[in-house]
């Protein structure tokens, strides 16, 4: 009943592995290339259902350069559009998730080529991405590092980790949700005092506390444990969850009894899948559902 809803097959397998394993880690089990044959700023690697995603420009602190956003936007693709794949994880080093959009890169160009080629608009790109995606973040989270982890569905943070909206002092503003997603996540006046002085950054306690992010772990044990929660996601029904990520999405979008109404008829139409089946008859036949994702 959900075939409508299953995601186009992606290639089967890689023909030569472009993965590379992550230390923490066992080798990936079902390694999936990327469509892009080279990767030049990220490792990807998958874990079972769960494929990892890691920003890899050490020299720059993973500043979001131009290339760096190209490929994160083809690799989440792939992953989004791959059956075998039901999370995603994306993470940075120990010393930067993102330090901001690449500083140097766009420090000469000028209003009409920003406005026409609508600069940083594929920055967006990520919100479209079906999945669930956990961003397992340490050290700086910066600028657009900040703002990137805000599209992500779910916020981790290393004990030292650092949120921070520095814009205002490069003589510019936040240009993909800082002003917004982050207004949402803190509430008016920490936003207001994080984007306006450019300096007041949140440490991971205090993005907890005030919503931001939703658990802190030690810096060495945050990616296991996103990989782990990411896995429970990726192990339920597919179709199913990514209804939960729309309907939620849905409530930044619309009106109170819109919203109410089009988590109703989601909920309604679950009932015509076979997860929604196995899932109530495996609790009243008290045994763990198998869920087949239609
Ligand atoms: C989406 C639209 C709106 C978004 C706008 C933004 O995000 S605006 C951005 C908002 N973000 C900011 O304003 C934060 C800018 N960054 C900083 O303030 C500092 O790097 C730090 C405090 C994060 C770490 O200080 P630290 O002393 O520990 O380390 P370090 O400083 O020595 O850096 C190591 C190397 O990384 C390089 N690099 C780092 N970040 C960027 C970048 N964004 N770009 C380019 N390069 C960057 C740095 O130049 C250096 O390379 P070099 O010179 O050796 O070739």
């Amino acid at each position: 009943m959900f075939a409508a809803l299953r995601q186009p097959l992606a290639r089967a397998s890689a023909a030569k592995p472009l993965t590379r394993a992550f230390s923490a880690y066992t080798p990936a089990q079902n390694a999936v290339a990327p469509a892009s044959p080279k990767l030049e700023y990220l490792l990807t690697e998958t874990r079972g259902r769960v494929a990892l995603v890691t920003l890899h420009r050490p020299k720059a602190l993973n500043a979001l350069c131009n290339g760096l956003f190209v490929e994160l936007n083809q690799v989440l693709k792939d992953f989004d559009n791959n059956k075998d794949i039901g999370s995603i994880v994306i993470t940075g080093s120990e010393r930067a998730f993102a330090a901001g959009a690449d500083i140097k890169e766009m420090k000469d160009r000028q209003f009409i080529e920003n406005y026409v080629e609508d600069f940083l608009g594929h920055w967006t790109q990520i919100t479209k991405i079906r999945k669930p995606i956990i961003a397992a973040v340490n050290g700086f989270a910066l600028g657009g590092g900040c703002e990137l982890a805000m599209m992500c569905d779910i916020i981790y943070a290393g004990d030292k980790a650092v949120f921070g909206q520095p814009e205002i002092k490069l003589g510019t503003i936040p240009g993909a949700g800082g002003t917004q997603r982050l207004v949402k996540a803190v509430g008016k006046s920490k936003a207001m005092e994080m984007c306006l002085t450019g300096s007041v950054n949140l440490t991971a306690q205090e993005a907890e506390a005030a919503g931001l992010v939703s658990k802190v772990y030690p810096a060495e044990q945050v990616l296991d444990e996103a990989i782990k929660t990411a896995s429970k996601i990726a192990n339920l029904s597919t179709p199913v969850v990514q209804m939960v990520k729309d309907a939620i999405n849905q409530s930044f979008e619309m009106p109170l009894q819109a919203g109410l109404t089009f988590e109703r008829r989601l909920f309604h139409s679950t009932f015509a899948s076979n997860d929604q089946k196995e899932g109530m008859g495996a609790f009243a036949e008290k045994r763990k559902p198998n869920f087949t994702n239609n």
